[in-house]
């Protein structure tokens, strides 16, 4: 069990579409879901957990739809993003619970087993009103993986988690991905799922952007056009030599002070500016990329 199909999946609340026309095929191994607030990731895993009906369309885990079926609820883990409710519980009580949900014939030792897992053993006894950030995270992931399901899905697994806490999550899921298991986790953040995701599939405004290895997705982000800012000892000279070149699409010049240069290839566009200034003998003094933020990665993504 571990071949997550979503076909033509919209989710709407009201008038507000959440998750519009998404269709996936998310096979073994950590799938990580790109995208700014408010893209549809959170609903997106949700509808994958079968916890949320898809307005259209269908999700099937090894062609038997998720939802409707207690039965799958047994191969499927939801880390939700929230934190856990009942802190008042010990991080043992709090995976025993959905041990005891899933009625696990053996639900001790499987608690034990999830505790042992997210490495919280010396911790279980604590109340989760006393853990640290990253524990709260690590006792989630437990209870989400007690029944040991082929199919575990985070919802921003690595929020509010220093570096030392990040690493250590970043372990688990990559031994748990070793075992032949079918893992997907949201993020926002770009080096997140670089260091982590074998696959990549960017949503944004609910709708499916790009999807392919990290190495495709970092193309089609470098291959857009950008927008720099740059200072010279001669600016108006080198904006006439930049609009002799192809990779460049516009120039301004802001008086005396900088010009704005739109260009298509990153890695080219260097090249090229360093060699005419060097070759007309003016001085660059700045180079800096005005529009590097995600947020106009992902519209360029959207826009295409
Ligand atoms: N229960 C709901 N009722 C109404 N609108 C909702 C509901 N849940 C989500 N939405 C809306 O659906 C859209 C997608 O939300 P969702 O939480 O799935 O996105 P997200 O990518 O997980 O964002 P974030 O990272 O901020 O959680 C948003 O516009 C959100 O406001």
């Amino acid at each position: 069990m571990s071949d997550l199909v979503l076909q033509s999946v919209s989710r709407w609340y009201g008038n507000v579409v959440a998750v519009n026309d998404v269709s996936m095929d998310i096979r073994p191994g950590i799938t990580g879901l790109l995208g700014p607030n408010g893209a549809g990731k959170s609903t997106l895993l949700s509808m994958m957990a079968g916890l949320l009906a898809p307005s259209a369309g269908s999700v099937t885990l090894d062609g038997r739809p998720v939802r409707g079926d207690v039965g799958m609820y047994r191969h499927i883990g939801l880390v939700p993003v929230q934190e856990p409710m009942y802190d008042f519980l010990t991080g043992e009580q709090f995976v025993r619970l959905n041990a005891d949900l899933h009625r696990l014939p053996q639900a001790e030792a499987a608690t034990k087993h999830a505790v042992g897992l997210v490495a919280l053993a010396d911790a279980a006894d604590r109340k989760i009103s006393t853990y640290s950030k990253g524990m709260r995270q690590r006792i989630k992931v437990a209870a989400a993986l007690v029944h040991d399901p082929a199919v575990l899905l985070l919802d921003e697994p690595f929020n509010g988690m220093d570096p030392i806490q990040r690493r250590s999550m970043m372990s688990l899921l990559n031994s748990y991905a070793a075992q032949g298991r079918t893992i997907v986790f949201s993020s926002h953040i770009l080096e997140e799922v670089e260091q982590l995701a074998r696959q990549v599939e960017v949503v944004v405004s609910g709708r499916h952007a790009a999807s392919g290895d990290f190495a495709a997705i970092r193309r089609l982000m470098t291959d857009r056009p950008n927008q720099y800012r740059i200072r010279s000892s001669d600016n108006r000279l080198l904006a006439t030599l930049l609009m002799r070149e192809d990779t460049v699409r516009g120039v301004r010049v802001n008086g005396e002070k900088y010009l704005e240069v739109e260009a298509d290839d990153f890695g080219r566009f260097a090249t090229v500016v360093a060699k005419l200034a060097r070759d007309a003998d003016v001085r660059l003094f700045e180079l800096i990329p005005t529009d590097e933020s995600l947020e106009s990665v992902f519209s360029y993504l959207v826009g295409r």
